[in-house]
């Protein structure tokens, strides 16, 4: 098959999957072979740059909103990550960094990816008014009255000094004993027998009828921030997760900071040792740069950041087609 034939039929297959993985939630292929098409794709695309383009899906984020939902203009947009498989990606993610820098010692904030919905949570005057899905990155969907549902989301902030308009970025979850038990309970009763954990908060989460999202066991962790407005944050995305946790929000304790290369390889081996005894799913762990000022140098690809990248684990599920 010649390589333009290859790069069309890969971006119709990855474009099938987001909608199903966006859209539906209910992907028909597993994690690992989707993340295989499109590591295809980009690199058919590198090697061929003349058949490149603006419209293929790894220029993409996630899947257009559905149109069940008022849609939301992300005033910062929601991008996706880069993936790194190998170790030789990490240092490579490092070395790029340390070199744009002109920095030896580099201190990266370092989290669980959990396997969950990305949402944006908005406050203003320390009150909790919209919360929206990631959508395609630019535009997600407004799913608010779902959000309230989720007791561990605060309706109004806690503490003192967050900004008049703040923005909290984070995946909404569902933690694998709630799965179970929602799962057995399904059966005995005749309920929705989920497919997985993260299809279960998807499919929660985009119910139109919120009294549906409230019988259903979700959580939430913040990792990040969007649009902020009227104050400031701290120097460190390190420093903001813990004003986070001041404010309310839940935020992983498994996120901790690290130095270098070797400090991110021993952290992906510690989580990926611990992984099967946590009580949610992970697909992998997410290194960011921890200074706030070499983010911004860092600047964005098209469509992840430069400063920030997912270690994914290898593929745990079963295929499940
Ligand atoms: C998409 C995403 C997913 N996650 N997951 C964590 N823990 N942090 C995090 N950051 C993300 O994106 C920012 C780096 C912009």
């Amino acid at each position: 098959m010649d390589t333009a034939t290859r790069i069309a039929e890969l971006r119709l297959r990855i474009e099938d999957a987001n909608r199903r993985y966006h859209g539906l939630d209910a992907p028909h292929i597993t994690d690992a072979h989707y993340d295989a098409l499109v590591r295809e794709l980009e690199a058919l695309e590198r090697a061929h740059p003349e058949l490149a383009s603006t419209d293929s899906p790894t220029r993409k984020v996630g899947a257009a909103p559905s149109g069940r939902f008022a849609e939301v203009v992300h005033a910062v947009p929601m991008l996706s990550l880069g993936n790194a498989f190998e170790e030789g990606e990490v240092a490579d993610f490092v070395r790029r960094i340390r070199e744009r820098l002109d920095r030896d010692e580099l201190a990266f904030s370092a989290e669980p990816k959990l396997d969950g919905l990305a949402i944006s949570l908005r406050y203003e005057n320390g009150v909790f008014v919209q919360g929206a899905t990631r959508g395609d990155g630019a535009t997600g969907e407004n799913v608010t009255a779902n959000l309230r549902t989720i007791s561990v989301i605060p309706e109004t902030l806690e503490g003192e000094g967050w900004p008049k308009v703040l923005e909290v970025r984070g995946e909404v979850y569902m933690a694998r004993a709630d799965f179970e038990r929602w799962n057995e309970h399904a059966r005995l009763h005749g309920g929705k027998v989920l497919a997985n954990p993260r299809n279960g908060a998807a499919g929660s989460l985009r119910q139109i009828d919120s009294t549906l999202t409230a019988k259903r066991p979700l959580s939430f962790f913040a990792y990040g921030i969007g649009q902020v407005e009227g104050g400031t944050l701290p120097a460190t995305h390190s420093a903001t997760l813990a004003k986070l946790r001041d404010w309310g929000f839940p935020v992983s304790d498994l996120a901790t900071v690290v130095e270098g290369v070797d400090g991110l390889l021993d952290y992906y081996r510690r989580i990926g040792d611990a992984r099967d005894g946590l009580p949610f799913d992970i697909d992998g762990v997410v290194y960011k740069l921890d200074d706030i000022a070499g983010q911004r140098e860092m600047g964005f690809v098209s469509r992840a950041p430069r400063w920030a990248i997912a270690h994914k684990f290898p593929a745990q599920e079963q295929a499940t087609v």
